[in-house]
Parts: structure tokens; sequence; C-alpha cells
């Protein structure tokens, strides 16, 4: 079964065509820095044991602009892997929000689409490039079956006492306005990745996902307890362009008495704080680049990152009352050793010791960073949102047919 799967992050289209069940990538690639300078699409086509790159820099305004180029490359003369769009048995999407409505993997109906869209205000720099991707994608490729997979799904597992906020319970119950949490086919892929490596039944993990988005969540015997995401995916860490935990206050102090409309703080809090309101930047190298040259905002926004991360590992610490492993995952998470060697010092009393050497060397392949006596392992998962997306649509479609 040929599975194309798109996931949509608020700067990026990464998508892989994946066949199942063995599992093989077919190709895979990533629209980057969309909607900005030097924007570029660097496909991979696997073919034996050839691997194939095509890098594009071009301008690529948004996210249907990117898709189109991608379909392109798919049926290209010269690299393509595909003679026709017919040949892609199933679409997998990424959907950020699904709300209360979809705890599990679905087919995408007229109905499920409407739903997705009346979460635009909830995940507004997400749902709406995942909508566009369904659009485009059942235009593209109008026999394959459309499949929604939802960043939210895994996170309902939490317990009230995790999920529920301490505001009149009407707004839970009429409104369902509670935690809900995101990055959750992630959380479960590198989670999962975790408990086979530590062949250990019962575990305590905590995963930390740092990509554009970040969050953490505490993962107890396989199932998600705690988020630091919760009703949108703007709370709790600080990320590229989104601040993260912040006192409501500021809001109503920006709206009353500094005359600013709610859409523009909506506004400031999504695209123009985090890393890229402490800098100017919002990618990780560009920081990094800048703190190799001493500048002073750099060094303080870099840290402030690293400090929420341990902040909120003490709390997931006390969350699980113990702590087998904590993952590292994420384009950051994955390949910052600087920011990993940061968000995981002093916290010895916890048991974490890292061990900067292991930490430095460089693998795709999932491996251990902490010292030989750390209680707590400390460990690098690259994650794979899109063969998570992959194995839960055939999953699906098998169902289907029994
Ligand atoms: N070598 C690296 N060092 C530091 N950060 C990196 C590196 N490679 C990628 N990143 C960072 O990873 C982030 C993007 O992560 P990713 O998980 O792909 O995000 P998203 O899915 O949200 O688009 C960017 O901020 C980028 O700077
Ligand atoms: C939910 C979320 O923040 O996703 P991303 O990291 O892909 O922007
Ligand atoms: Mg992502």
């Amino acid at each position: 079964m040929n599975i194309f799967v798109i996931n949509s992050g608020s700067s990026s289209i990464k998508y892989q065509l994946i066949e199942m069940p063995s599992e093989k990538v077919v190709c895979s690639g990533i629209v980057e820095r969309i909607g900005k300078e030097g924007a570029a699409i660097t496909h991979k086509v696997f073919r034996g044991e050839k691997e194939k790159d095509k890098k594009l820099v071009m301008q690529i305004s948004d996210h249907e602009e990117g898709l189109k180029e991608v379909v392109d490359l798919l049926t290209d003369d010269q690299i393509g892997v595909i003679k026709d769009p017919s040949e892609i048995n199933v679409v997998g999407h990424r959907v950020v929000h699904g709300g209360e409505s979809f705890a599990a993997t679905t087919f995408i109906t007229n109905e499920v689409k409407e739903e997705i869209k009346k979460l635009f205000p909830l995940a507004s720099l997400h749902n709406p490039p995942n909508y566009l991707g369904i659009e485009v994608a059942e235009k593209l490729f109008p026999t394959a079956a459309q499949i929604a997979v939802f960043d939210t799904a895994f996170h309902q597992t939490l317990p009230p006492e995790a999920y529920r906020y301490a505001i009149p319970s009407k707004f839970y119950k009429e409104d369902r306005i509670r935690v809900y949490g995101f990055h959750g086919t992630s959380h479960k892929y590198v989670s999962e990745k975790a408990i086979e490596y530590l062949q250990k039944e019962n575990s305590k993990i905590i995963t930390i996902h740092l990509g554009n988005g970040c969050s953490m969540t505490a993962v107890k015997d396989g199932k998600s307890v705690d988020t630091s995401m919760g009703f949108g995916p703007m709370n709790g860490l600080i990320m590229g362009t989104r601040a993260g935990d912040i006192d409501q206050s500021v809001i109503f102090y920006l709206v009353n008495q500094l005359g600013y409309e709610a859409e523009d703080v909506k506004n400031m809090l999504n695209y123009n704080s985090g890393m890229i309101g402490l800098t100017g930047m919002n990618d990780m190298r560009d920081i990094i680049a800048k703190i190799e040259s001493s500048d002073k905002e750099a060094i303080l926004a870099y840290n402030m990152y690293a400090y929420r991360i341990r902040k909120y590992i003490g709390a997931y610490t006390a969350v699980l009352n113990g702590l087998d492993a904590i993952v590292y995952t994420g384009g950051v998470g994955e390949n910052d050793s600087r920011m990993r060697e940061l968000s995981a010092s002093d916290l010895e009393y916890l048991g974490i010791h890292l061990d900067p050497y292991k930490n430095n060397l460089r693998s795709k392949a999932i491996r251990e960073i902490n010292t030989e006596r750390s209680p707590v392992k400390i460990l690098v998962i690259p994650t794979n949102e899109e063969l998570e997306i992959a194995s839960q649509c055939f999953s699906l479609m098998e169902k289907g047919k029994s």
C-alpha cells in the first residue's frame, strides 16, 4: 500500500511516500522556510542502494504552492517515483488540533473537514495549513483515501487533574475548554521507542519535542499523563515564535491599558514572541551563530529557553514520582547538543547526569548521552511523525477491510 504522508508544520511541510507494511520509504522531503527568503525543497528518492537528492531553492509563498511543487517532483520524468497520482492509495495528513471530537485516526469526510475548520481559532498556525493540505491532496490524488491523524489524540489519556483548567466548570462542560496537548504523534513515537530501548515494563519518561513548536510530555507506562501545551499549541515551553507560559494578566494589560486589539495580542503571542521576539530570529541555527559572536540578547534568549525546559523536567519528575529517562527529539532536540547540555544541566539532584562527550557525537540512531553512573537515561531519539502516521493509516485501512 502506497501511503503519502503530509506533515504541515508552522514553517515547513515534511512529506514521505511510504510503502506499507514494509515501511520502505520511497521518497521523502521537506519544504523549508515557507514564506521567507531562501525557501527550499530538499527531495530525496531512495531506489535500491542509491539515494538521489534534489535541492531546489525557490520562492515559495505559502503551503499550497509548496505542496504543488512536491507533487510535480513525485511525477517528474527523471526523478519521479510514480507515473500517475492514482498510484497513491492513501494520503495521511497530520492534523494538529482534533479537539474532543477526534480521539483516534479517522477517514476524512466533509463532516470531518468541517470539524477541523471549526478548530481553526484554536490552532491558527496549524489547522489552516493542515486543512489546505487536505483540499490540495483531494484535488491532486482524487482516487486516494484521505486520512487524518491528530496531534491531540495521544493526550486523550490525560487525567482530569491535568486537563481541566480552574475556571468555572461551565466552560469545560459546555465549551470544551480544557488542555488538549499537541505533538502527540511525535511524543507517542519517541516514547514507544524509548520504552523498547529501556526494556522496562513500567516506565516513567519525559519526552521533550523541540522543533519550531516545542512541548514536553510526562509519559507513564506508555500513556501521556501531562503535557505542556494546552487548549491550543501556545502554552508551555519557549518556542520559535511563541511565548509559551505567560501570566494572563499581561494580556489584559496589553488590551486594557496599552490599547492593543485582542487579535494583535494573539498574533504577537503566536508569530512575534518566543525566540523571534527576543532575538529577531526563530531558527536556532541563526541564534547559535549569534551566540558565537557573543550577542547578549541571543545568549539570554537561549538561557531562557533552556531554563523553561529544566523547570518542566522538575515538574514532570514530580508528576511521575520518579524518572527513568528523558528523551530529546525534534529539529532542535536532535541536532543542538549545546541546548541539550544546558537544559539537562544542574539536575543531578534528580539523577540526571549528561556526558558531554557522548552528547557531542553525531548520529541519526537512537543514542544514550548520559554518563555511566546516571540513574536517569538521557536519550536522543529522532522523531518520525511520518512513519507513525503511515502506520496508523495502514491499521485503519486494514480494519476497514475486515
Ligand atoms: N543543527 C541544528 N542546530 C540547531 N538547531 C537546528 C539544527 N537543525 C535544525 N534545527 C532547528 O530545528 C527547528 C525546526 O525543527 P522541526 O522539528 O523541523 O520543526 P517544525 O516541525 O516545527 O517545522 C528550527 O528552529 C531549526 O533551527
Ligand atoms: C503543534 C505544533 O506546534 O507543531 P509544530 O511544531 O510543527 O509547529
Ligand atoms: Mg514539527
